[in-house]
């Protein structure tokens, strides 16, 4: 496991990085003395004859027809399962070391690669045209994503879209911080399953940022309709299924291609019960706003449904993959931040001094500004620290757009790259840890996201100190769900400052 940095001065330091204003110094060819890329950014072809042939790149073996490397992934024969994917990849990184390939059903090759210069080379050679290994199942579901990316992408990067939606947010943590206290065992301060306390919260928070909503996952207020609870709660289980059908489809030898198997009836249940939801929540928006629609767009459906390029079905679907795609990575990065703050009582008091010092001590009085976080330079550290620590995403994809070397070997167009940047963050190097990807692929939830974390965690902070519920060990588990989860249920207790 990863030593804990959260009091060390290099982290402050690290954190500070703007990853999107990564030094661009150009990478040394391996083997001739000059710069591996022309004056355009391309990869010179000197250097790709010199390399080793792809085939020699290590890997597990044997390949075997049809299966390729996968019997890996069957726990009886290869020793691991789809939801110790990390495990295999760390254990590969050990034994075969910076780059390995295993091969798909098909014989189709994957590359990882574990070196932050092998991943700014991808970054680099990719930027114009970054491409990811489309998911088979997903694509069958939707139209392009990259044409999706670029007409829904305008909408999250409106920074004043977060800005104007602080005292939502604000009052929906406040709503929160409540709700906790509530359901803490009265005697012993424990609040049970924290991984799905905070699902609720992030949904909220999505809910309000997409849908201008309160999706009404936890009770608040006295007007509470029963039916928006269940609401709440269906699209958390929703979400939830998505992401384990993901794991299965992706990492499985693809028998759903000719029949129904369970992991696909789950992947057909989760989508059919999210997009139900979200129909009824854009519909009701529609009408509720339909006048003013046109003068003000201060949430992302607002500005969706005045875009030209969007039908109003293309919304809905968008709406969808956004809150499915930032429930649960906002909810992993926030549990694996409390849990690391928990666990360490000196840096979790180092931070309330900062909240106190920036925004005082009292919650009710003040609702926290965009300006105040940015000032917080040891709360950037843990939530880095924390990242750097337990990436919610395991790594990013990218398929190459031309022949390239990495650590030595022939790398051609076209192969899928799983390049592992939480598997190797012990290396301090501008590419090493993107928690948020890269380039024009980058997150678009990445804004508000930092945002969300960051906020939640002032507020948390300075209103209760937190505590591992004893038995916990000091460094969390996690199993790989096509996002990384804690591998057990989470109890914590809460003490009001
Ligand atoms: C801590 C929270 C989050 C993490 C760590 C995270 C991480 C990532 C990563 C690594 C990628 C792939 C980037 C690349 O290939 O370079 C990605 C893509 C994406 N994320 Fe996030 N994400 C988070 C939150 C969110 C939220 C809150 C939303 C939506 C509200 C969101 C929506 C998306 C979408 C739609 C894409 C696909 C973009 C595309 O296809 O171009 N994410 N995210």
């Amino acid at each position: 496991m990863a030593p804990n940095k959260l009091e060390s001065e290099s982290t402050t330091k690290l954190s500070s990085n703007n990853m999107n204003g990564v030094d661009t110094t150009q990478t040394k060819c391996p083997f001739t003395s000059s710069s591996s890329f022309d004056d355009n950014g391309n990869h010179k072809d000197e250097c790709t004859i010199k390399a080793k042939p792809f085939n020699t790149i290590p890997g597990p073996w044997p390949s075997l027809p049809l299966i390729g490397t996968q019997w890996q992934y069957f726990s009886f024969v290869g020793g691991y399962d789809v939801f110790h994917l990390h495990e295999a990849y760390r254990d590969r990184y050990h034994k075969y070391g910076n780059i390995v390939r295993e091969t798909f059903c098909g014989g189709q090759s994957l590359i990882h690669i574990y070196d932050p210069d092998d991943f700014e080379i991808v970054f680099r050679s990719t930027r114009t045209n970054p491409m990811r290994p489309p998911n088979e199942f997903v694509s069958m579901l939707r139209t392009s994503r990259s044409d999706q990316r670029r007409k829904v992408a305008p909408a999250m990067n409106k920074m004043r879209t977060i800005q104007e939606l602080m005292d939502g947010q604000n009052q929906i943590c406040t709503d929160f911080l409540e709700y906790l206290w509530s359901i803490r065992d009265a005697d012993s301060g424990l609040i049970e399953d924290l991984h799905s306390i905070l699902s609720k919260l992030s949904l909220e928070a999505i809910g309000f940022m997409c849908l201008d909503s309160r999706m009404h996952s936890f009770p608040y207020g006295k007007d509470d309709d029963s039916s928006d609870v269940a609401d709440g709660v269906k699209l958390i289980e929703a979400a939830n299924l998505l992401f384990s059908s993901f794991n299965r489809l992706f990492y499985e030898i693809p028998i759903w291609k000719f029949i129904s198997t369970e992991a696909y009836r789950d992947l057909m249940k989760a989508e059919s019960t999210l997009f139900e939801i979200a129909e009824k929540y854009v519909n009701r928006e529609i009408e509720q706003h339909e006048s003013e629609m046109f003068v003000s767009s201060n949430n992302v459906l607002k500005t969706l449904l005045q875009s030209p390029d969007l039908n109003r079905n293309e919304v809905k679907v968008a709406i969808v993959d956004l809150i499915a795609g930032g429930i649960f990575t906002v909810t992993n990065a926030m549990v694996f931040l409390m849990y690391t703050l928990a666990a360490n009582p000196d840096a979790q008091e180092k931070l309330y001094q900062e909240i106190v010092s920036i925004i005082g001590d009292n919650s009710s009085e003040y609702l926290v500004r965009y300006a105040d976080i940015s000032r917080m330079i040891y709360l950037k550290a843990c939530v880095t620290e924390s990242f750097r620590m337990n990436g919610p995403i395991p790594g990013v994809f990218r398929i190459t757009t031309e022949p390239i070397v990495l650590s030595g070997y022939q790398i051609p167009s076209n192969t899928p790259i799983f390049i592992h940047s939480m598997t190797t963050y012990e290396k301090p190097h501008p590419y090493a840890l993107l928690p948020f990807g890269f380039g024009s692929r980058v997150c678009i939830g990445k804004r508000f996201a930092e945002n969300q974390i960051n906020l939640a965690i002032i507020r948390i902070i300075q209103e209760y100190r937190l505590e591992l519920a004893p038995g916990l060990p000091k460094q969390i588990d996690l199993l790989h769900s096509f996002l990384m989860i804690p591998a057990y249920k989470i109890s914590m207790r809460i003490i009001r400052r």
